[in-house]
């Protein structure tokens, strides 16, 4: 299927706006409307559908209920998906305490730090050794894991996510990993998506002069 990561951003958005509609109590909805919530066109939320096979009746408008069932099989959301954090540190123990995740059918399995006095392998959600990370992911069959460790320590971290057999990485150390055919990366860049902000708000700014200077 040619899918691009924008078209999975959308579908996501489509995915958010439906559960918003249903919470006002509409049953059905048209692609204009999902098209005016999301800020795209309505050609757009059409081929969107088309790419992933996604089915309603276009006519009378397509069943909120239908659409948000389909989105949750592409999202894989009928089945529980472990999720394991290496660091420990702010990024790591956000997310742990992050309580959103479940009702997405995500569980935060377990967390490895480096750092002793950060492993606590009796909490609910077990933070362990390092050491242990291999092992544990091996055991436990997980999939996908988070990278919340400083940037110098990342690539290590990512080769042992690797050689245990993890199938996606959320990496959150400004750094690139390198690509791998048996792994997907994302990549989460806080800082340049922040520069990336003001850039756009910089830009606004002076529009807004020139406009103001040419009247
Ligand atoms: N906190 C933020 O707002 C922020 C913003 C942008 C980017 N980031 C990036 O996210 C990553 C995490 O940031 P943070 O603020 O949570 O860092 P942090 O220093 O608070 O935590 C990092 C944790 O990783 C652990 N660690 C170090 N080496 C390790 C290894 N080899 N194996 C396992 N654990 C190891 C440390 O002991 C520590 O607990 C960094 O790469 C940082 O650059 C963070």
């Amino acid at each position: 299927m040619a899918t691009n990561k924008n078209c999975i951003v959308r579908i996501s958005r489509y995915k958010n706006a439906l559960t918003r509609l249903k919470s006002l109590g509409f049953v059905k909805v048209f692609s204009s409307n999902l098209a005016d919530a999301t800020g795209t066109s309505s050609a757009q939320v059409r081929k969107d559908f088309s790419l992933f096979g996604i089915t309603g009746n276009k006519r009378g408008g397509y069943n909120i209920d239908d659409l948000v069932e389909q989105m949750n099989t592409i999202f894989g959301k009928h089945e529980v998906h472990k999720v394991i954090i290496v660091g420990f540190g702010n990024i790591g123990k956000a997310l742990m305490s992050y309580k959103g995740f479940e009702k997405e059918s995500i569980k935060i399995d377990a967390a490895f730090d480096i750092d002793s006095s950060k492993v606590n392998e009796k909490a609910e959600i077990p933070v362990y050794p390092f050491e242990k990370l291999e092992e544990y992911i091996q055991e436990n069959r997980i999939k996908l894991g988070v990278i919340s460790v400083p940037d110098v320590a990342a690539q290590q971290v990512f080769e042992v996510m690797k050689r245990a057999g993890i199938k996606g990485v959320l990496n959150f150390a400004p750094i690139n990993l390198g690509s791998s055919d048996e792994v997907v990366i994302n990549n989460i860049n806080l800082e340049m998506e922040l520069e990336n902000l003001i850039y756009y708000v910089i830009a606004a700014e002076k529009n807004k002069a020139q406009n103001n200077n040419d009247i």
